[in-house]
């Protein structure tokens, strides 16, 4: 790319310095939409991000190298690589190199799919989530990030009680965001959120899966405080997870609008 813009005489403005003593904490691109590889549960699923990237700016440069972060995203997709916790370190040390900078961030957000099996007919079927890998480096230290989000169903406990019949019940979306002190596999944090639901769900169910998935959540009521409160307490007895932000949103059925919680360490 040098060796052709020199050729044609084009000049390099972003390289030009810049007067105004201003540093620039986070400059770069995004929704990027590319290829990506992920591992889940010991396959390779092909799939496409959306993507954020940036870098730190010192003061004295006028512009950042914004050719760059596509060059890197196209190594990565031509590579083949499935990016897990240890690669998406590696890449972030190499995104800067090739960035000549110190500090950046990486996001990724994804679709990637688990295949279930209902809970009485055993049939299975694929669900999908959504996944998001965050690399940020700052100061000389890489942390690294891995967010689902989870759909569940949540049964409210109140109206449980207070009613003659039923119980007014809901999808909840359970987003956990783990800061990962060593790897973990994404079907695992997906676990944390359908662990702590009134009940998972799954694509396809028969009558005698939907019968159930019916009396489990009604014998399982939680408020969308007991569903924030339980994945944290799972969470809190992971010693591979580091910080965390667990956001529990509950698209009420009986409300054109959402409860919603969060807990983070
Ligand atoms: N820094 C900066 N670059 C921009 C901006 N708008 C567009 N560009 C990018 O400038 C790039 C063209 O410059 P290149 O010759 O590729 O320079 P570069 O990205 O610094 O890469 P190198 O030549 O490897 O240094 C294009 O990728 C444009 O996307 C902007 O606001 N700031």
């Amino acid at each position: 790319m040098n060796n052709l813009t020199d050729a044609l005489h084009i000049p390099d403005t972003q390289s030009a310095r810049d007067e105004r003593h201003l540093p620039i904490q986070r400059v770069g691109v995004k929704d990027v939409r590319y290829p990506l590889q992920v591992r889940v549960a010991g396959a390779v699923q092909s799939t496409s991000a959306r993507w954020a990237l940036d870098v730190a700016l010192p003061a004295e440069q006028k512009g950042t190298h914004m050719s760059r972060f596509v060059a890197w995203l196209d190594a990565l997709a031509e590579s083949g690589e499935a990016l897990d916790a240890a690669s998406l370190r590696r890449r972030h040390a190499e995104m800067l190199d090739r960035l000549d900078a110190t500090e950046g961030r990486i996001e990724a957000a994804f679709e990637f799919f688990l295949r279930k099996r209902a809970p009485v007919s055993g049939l299975s079927s694929l669900l999908d989530y959504q996944g998001r890998w965050i690399s940020e480096t700052r100061a000389g230290v890489t942390t690294v990030w891995a967010e689902v989000a989870v759909p569940v169903k949540s049964l409210c406990p109140c109206s449980k009680e207070i009613s003659d019949y039923g119980a007014h019940n809901q999808r909840s979306l359970v987003t956990v965001r783990v800061e990962l002190l060593q790897p973990m596999e994404w079907h695992e944090l997906v676990r944390f959120a359908e662990d702590a639901a009134s009940c998972e769900i799954w694509p396809m169910l028969k009558r005698a899966d939907e019968k159930w998935v019916t009396e489990r959540a009604y014998e399982n009521p939680k408020f969308v405080e007991d569903l924030v409160r339980d994945v944290a307490l799972a969470l809190n007895r992971d010693a591979r997870i580091g910080r965390y932000l667990v956001d529990v949103e509950n698209f009420e059925s009986i409300h054109n609008h959402s409860a919603w919680a969060r807990i983070e360490r």
